[in-house]
């Protein structure tokens, strides 16, 4: 498997700071940002949306995941991809045509993921498989950072993981939610190879952030 990658989600950023909490993950060993978005009526939630995620993007070179947690989906697409996003992250349930979704964020030249709600199947993914770079399986209930990691989504990492390793393409198994140093390495020996964190890197100050992202990784 290829090595395990973390994404901080900037959910638990300081706001009032955010370029330079992005810059400071960056260089604390961030491989990717992951960006929540959440529009209060897919979830319960309000974030943040395409004019941030542009006035962060020149802040680092380091890609950012998008996670689209808003409905319906598709009159966003553009904005996000024109924000400067690298993958834009969807949920089947976030629009009317899944596979229509995912070609019009692939034929913008970026990546495609899918993210599966913790009551979604695995299956919900099987027939787009083909076309997308990244599937995240959700480990709480979107919407929050700081929730409990739920358990029973373990069993779903590895049917996703075989899935993947059945289609032969290269697609990342990302787990978001309640990742910990105590819950990442039971994600990865499910089959993970990404893990979202948020409240677990933005504890304690950017002191703390190289040390915190460092003990999410296998052996960390
Ligand atoms: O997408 C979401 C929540 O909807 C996540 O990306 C969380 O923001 C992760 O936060 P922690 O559970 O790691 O605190
Ligand atoms: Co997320």
């Amino acid at each position: 498997m290829s090595k395990v990658q973390v994404a901080p989600s900037i959910l638990s950023a300081d706001f009032a700071r955010l370029g330079e909490e992005v810059s400071a993950i960056a260089d604390a060993g961030a491989d990717y940002i992951h960006v929540d978005v959440m529009d209060g009526h897919f979830v319960p939630n309000l974030t943040i949306g395409p004019n941030v995620v542009k006035a962060i993007r020149s802040v680092t070179d380091r890609p950012f995941d998008v996670h689209l947690m808003i409905s319906p989906i598709d009159s966003y697409i553009d904005a996000f991809v024109d924000a400067g996003a690298d993958i834009l992250t969807v949920h089947p349930e976030a629009g009317p045509h899944l596979h229509r979704t995912i070609q019009h964020i692939k034929s913008a030249g970026i990546k495609a993921g899918v993210a599966l709600n913790p009551a979604t199947p695995a299956s919900a993914v099987e027939f787009v498989l083909d076309q997308v770079d990244l599937v995240l399986v959700m480990s709480v209930n979107p919407g929050f950072g700081g929730q409990k990691f739920i358990p029973s989504q373990l069993k779903k990492i590895e049917a996703v993981r075989k899935m993947i390793d059945l289609s032969g393409r290269d697609i990342r198994l990302e787990v978001d939610g309640g990742i910990t140093p105590e819950t990442a390495p039971q994600a990865i020996e499910a089959g993970a190879d990404m893990l979202v964190a948020g409240s677990a890197v933005f504890k304690d100050g950017p002191q703390s952030y190289a040390a915190n992202i460092a003990a999410l990784r296998p052996g960390g």
